[in-house]
């Protein structure tokens, strides 16, 4: 059995990908707090007290975490501001409907409140009706690109300037690695991108 690389006490449950520590659950949640708390006072993120700010929430494990753990340091270090979910609503049928369901259930846990906002409402289409249209081929491509637009039009709705999402760093990796394809691979494609980045 390994121990803890911090506490020494404790069985190590995680190794951290970035620096290969092992770390038992409570000090890996510790760790990972303070490196939250810390970019963000580095960063200046919360300097307005009183404001609103949206949290992008998908309902996935990223975005989840990072509303569980804004409330856990606002209330801590009271950064005196208020978060808002905002999730969009793409419509396809049987992939978000249940991601909604989970951002729901977020709404209440966290005392946040929650905006739901769908493309049909924004768009008057919903993306099955979109790739009904124009086929699959690309249809991620245009999926993307509402998304980004609808989280800025659902925060202006809200009369908020601040949004934050969980992209984590697999997310930029794989960003990078999809920009550069056509220049260094263009024959991979946005799955072994993703496994790439994961490596
Ligand atoms: N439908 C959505 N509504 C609101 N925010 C979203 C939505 N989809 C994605 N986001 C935001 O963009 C971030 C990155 O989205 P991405 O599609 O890469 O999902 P992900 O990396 O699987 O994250 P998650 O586990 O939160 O779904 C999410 O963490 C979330 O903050």
């Amino acid at each position: 059995m390994q121990f803890c690389a911090v506490c020494n006490t404790n069985r190590a449950q995680v190794i951290r990908p970035k620096n290969g520590q092992k770390l038992c659950s409570q000090c890996f949640l510790d760790a990972f707090e303070a490196e939250v708390h810390t970019t963000i006072l580095e960063n200046g993120i919360f300097s307005n007290r009183g404001e609103r700010i949206a949290v992008g929430a998908s309902g996935g494990k990223d975005s989840t975490v990072l509303a569980a753990v804004l409330k856990t340091l606002n209330e801590r270090y009271n950064y005196g501001v208020e978060f808002v979910l905002l999730s969009i609503d793409e419509g396809i049928h049987g992939y978000r409907d249940d991601s909604l369901e989970t951002v729901k259930r977020n709404a209440v846990q966290y005392s946040m409140e929650l905006c739901i906002l769908g493309y049909d409402m924004l768009y008057g289409w919903t993306m099955d009706q979109v790739v009904e249209k124009v086929g699959r081929k690309g249809n991620c491509t245009y999926c993307g690109v509402f998304r980004r637009q609808a989280l800025d039009r659902g925060a202006r709705r809200l009369g908020i300037s601040h949004i934050l999402t969980g992209h984590n760093a697999d997310d930029i990796a794989e960003t990078i690695l999809m920009n550069c394809k056509t220049m260094i691979c263009p024959d991979i494609d946005a799955k072994d991108a993703s496994m790439v980045a994961q490596h």
